[in-house]
């Protein structure tokens, strides 16, 4: 049975959690959750963030229709029909602050902060992180790619090897936003807007009586935008000489061929020798195409050893993420709503990286006015006015607080924007052209020592003292 409506993409305790909360007559209290990964993945200095309109469209269309509704009442009998009538009327009435799509994010910092009744945000939680940590995932594993190639033309080319549908085209959509210039996937180019890009596979040489039928008849139907993948036999001796005598046919045709494709061997040196063939031939023009399991390793590594690649094809190793195939975002409860206002929580652990930092947030990215480059961002609970007005900032590291500095000449960016208030969207989504080029800007405010892909220097993200002495005063009453 097919199911569109997204509404329990959800897991099972979220709903016995509504349920108790119903049940115990609690479910309209207010409750504030942020979201936040705690590692950064690839052992990059950054993540990407990616995920917002996937979970502004899920949040538009919550709704238990009548379907879900007979599940749930099929599923679990504690669940009494009168909370089933609740869940027939539910709609998202909260109010969600996030940060932008193709934003610079650090560990620890709230990405998306959820303030409503308890029976909404609780429902949310899979969901976000579901969208949250795959799209962010894949749009850093794409930012490390356009890194080491930043004046290359990059496809997007992992539909097939992606764990399915959804992540395939969302995928696409965060590697464009990470600086990608293309996809394969024509779902996703319809859906997003993304340029598309394609070539041809090995079965059609393979279909053919020899190469040469095959590359003729292929450039006859697509003259103006041909790419031979040259491969199937041998690339060097049939493959590029057979791309070169297409390429002349072409040209007698007015015409000119695109590129060749690599798909196999030592690209390297494939592609130097191919170069030389090309240029041999007068074909400067044609450009060269590489793809076979590639990622940011190996294209490194292949630009090292003087490769003449033009254009990568990207699929397996960038889809899947394949070197870390998850990123640990996590929503955790950080304010309950009593009497007299919301109350911070906390969540201690064993493990001091998991304890969780109490109160409503907000986070800056406190810029040098001088340089122009970000220095730290900057956790304040969101009733602090310092950091607004500008005043000197304290500046210390939560792990080590003996670390500090005082700030002065700084601007404030505030990273939490408003998305929903009082379950309308304040937030109109930009187009992809826009976050793609947000994110590019972003990149240009970061010194290169945080940004470069082997080990890169930690980028501050401090507590203000509020929050830390408010963190600090739950952990002495919760120890003892
Ligand atoms: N010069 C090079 N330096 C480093 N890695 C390379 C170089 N050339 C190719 N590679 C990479 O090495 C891997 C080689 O893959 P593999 O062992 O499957 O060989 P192949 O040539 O693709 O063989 P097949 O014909 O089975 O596809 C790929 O990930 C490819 O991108
Ligand atoms: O290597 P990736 O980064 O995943 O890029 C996509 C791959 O998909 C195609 O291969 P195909 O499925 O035809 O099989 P192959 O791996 O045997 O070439 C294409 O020729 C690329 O090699
Ligand atoms: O267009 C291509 O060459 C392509 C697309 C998807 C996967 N592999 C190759």
């Amino acid at each position: 049975m097919s199911c569109d409506n997204l509404t329990l993409h959800t897991d099972k305790y979220q709903i016995n959690m509504m349920y108790a909360h119903w049940f115990n007559g609690s479910m309209d209290r207010k409750a504030v959750f942020e979201a936040y990964f705690r590692k950064l993945p690839f052992g990059n200095g950054y993540a990407v963030f990616a995920g917002l309109q996937r979970i502004v469209e899920y949040i538009q269309h919550l709704q238990f229709d009548e379907a879900s509704i007979q599940y749930l009442a099929e599923q679990e009998e504690n669940y009494d029909p009168a909370f089933l009538e609740k869940l027939r009327q539910f709609r998202f009435t909260g109010s969600l602050w996030s940060v932008e799509e193709g934003s610079l994010v650090f560990p620890n910092e709230p990405l998306i902060r959820v303030e409503a009744s308890v029976f909404e945000a609780q429902l949310l939680e899979t969901a976000i992180l579901n969208f949250m940590n795959y799209q962010t995932l894949i749009a850093t594993k794409a930012s490390r790619i356009r890194q080491v190639a930043p004046d290359d033309v990059l496809m997007e080319f992992g539909t097939r090897r992606a764990q399915e549908a959804d992540a395939a085209v969302w995928g696409a959509r965060a590697t464009y936003i990470a600086g990608f210039d293309a996809t394969s996937n024509m779902r996703a180019g319809m859906m997003f807007d993304i340029p598309t890009k394609g070539t041809h596979a090995h079965a059609w040489v393979q279909d053919h009586d020899s190469e040469e039928e095959a590359f003729r008849k292929f450039s006859a139907a697509l003259p103006d935008q041909v790419t031979l993948l040259v491969d199937t036999y041998d690339t060097i001796k049939s493959g590029v000489p057979h791309a070169i005598e297409t390429a002349k046919w072409l040209q007698s045709q007015g015409k000119r061929m695109n590129a060749i494709r690599l798909d196999s061997g030592d690209l390297a040196y494939l592609s130097k020798k191919a170069r030389a063939m090309l240029d041999e031939a007068g074909l400067q023009e044609v450009k060269i195409v590489a793809s076979n399991d590639l990622d940011e390793n190996i294209i490194f590594n292949l630009k090292a050893q003087g490769a003449r690649i033009d254009s990568w094809g990207v699929g397996t190793k960038l889809i899947t993420a394949a070197d870390q195939p998850a990123l640990g975002g996590v929503y955790k409860l950080v304010a309950r709503e009593r009497e007299d206002g919301f109350a911070p929580v906390i969540k201690i652990s064993g493990n001091p990286e998991k304890v969780t930092t109490p109160g409503i947030k907000d986070v800056y990215r406190i810029v040098n006015r001088e340089t122009n480059k970000a220095m730290a961002d900057y956790i304040a609970l969101t009733n602090e006015d310092d950091v607004q007005q500008g005043k000197p900032l304290k500046l210390f590291d939560p792990v080590h607080p003996y670390i500090s500095k005082t700030v002065e000449q700084y601007e404030a960016q505030p990273m939490l924007r408003p998305i929903f208030a009082d379950g309308k969207q304040v937030y109109e989504l930009p187009t992809l052209d826009t976050i793609r080029e947000h994110h590019r800007k972003q990149l240009t405010l970061f010194w290169p020592e945080y940004l470069r892909k082997l080990n890169p220097e930690v980028y501050p993200v401090d507590l203000s003292p509020k929050a830390w002495d408010q963190k600090m005063e739950l952990i002495r009453k919760h120890k003892g």
